[in-house]
């Protein structure tokens, strides 16, 4: 357990039993900064039951979560979102009646709350950080505009720029694209690719096509197990996979 790894993320023989049924089953994951990387699978095979582990929302039975090495898995969700992990869930959890400025300055990681930002002076250093970030999630020429009157895809992503604008070293996101326009889902492509400069990245998705344009590697689950690991042209040419998932 005392080991160090050069991996921002490694996952070994992680277990997590719910009434004796295995849900993630001895499951071995190692990440690297720089890595985009995609898990895969069909329903229940323990996609969201891995990134609940990792963020601390499901305590493992066994196994060991090591980040930036860390031991997550005796750690509170707080402490690991302190540590550098940040997650985006399917629906986004913005603030509506706020700008999108102001979204992104009540996650800027000050301690401060909704109201207290509300008083707060902006400081020069949170702007440029706001106005750099904004940029970066395609919203530089909205930031005026209340969240509410975003579409959806750009909810979406000042959903990941409010995770952005605390700098995790690790982001994970579930299903992405879901419900995005084709353009959107082009534009979010290229704002994943951006983002996992300089840290890494987790997705899960069922959109083969976006998996393709932007996995660097592919890890398929199925029950709760690894079915197969590696570029998507290896994946996607595994017998295996073809049966359980890309067949249907
Ligand atoms: N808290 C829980 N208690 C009991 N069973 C659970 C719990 N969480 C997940 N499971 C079970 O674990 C299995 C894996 O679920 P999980 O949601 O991780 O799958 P998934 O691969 O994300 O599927 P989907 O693509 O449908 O989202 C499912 O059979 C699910 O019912």
């Amino acid at each position: 357990m005392s080991s160090t790894t050069d991996f921002t993320l490694s996952i070994e023989g992680l277990t997590v039993s719910f009434d004796g049924f295995k849900a993630v089953d001895d499951l071995n994951l190692y990440i690297d900064k720089n890595e985009l990387h995609v898990v895969i699978g069909p329903n229940g095979a323990g996609k969201t039951t891995v990134l609940d582990l990792i963020c601390g929302k499901t305590k493992s039975t066994s196994g060991s979560i090591k980040f930036l090495n860390k031991e997550l898995t005796k750690m509170s969700e707080h402490a690991i979102v302190r540590a550098g992990v940040g997650r985006k869930f399917q629906t986004p959890s913005i603030y509506e009646n706020l700008t999108v400025l102001e979204n992104l300055e009540v996650s800027y990681p000050a301690g401060r709350g909704v109201l207290g930002s509300l008083v707060f002076k902006r400081s020069t250093a949170v702007l440029q950080k706001i106005h750099e970030i904004a940029a970066e999630i395609m919203l530089d020429d909205q930031l005026d505009t209340e969240a509410g009157l975003l579409s959806h895809g750009q909810k979406q992503w000042l959903e990941i720029g409010m995770l952005l604008i605390q700098d995790p070293q690790l982001l994970m996101l579930d299903e992405p694209v879901a419900g995005m326009s084709v353009k959107e889902r082009e534009q979010t492509g290229e704002l994943l690719k951006k983002i996992s400069k300089g840290r890494s990245v987790l997705v899960i998705e069922h959109d083969m096509e976006f998996v393709a344009r932007i996995a660097q590697k592919v890890t398929v689950l199925h029950q709760g197990k690894i079915l197969a690991a590696g570029n998507m042209e290896k994946v996607q040419s595994d017998p295996k996979v073809i049966e359980v998932y890309l067949g249907h």
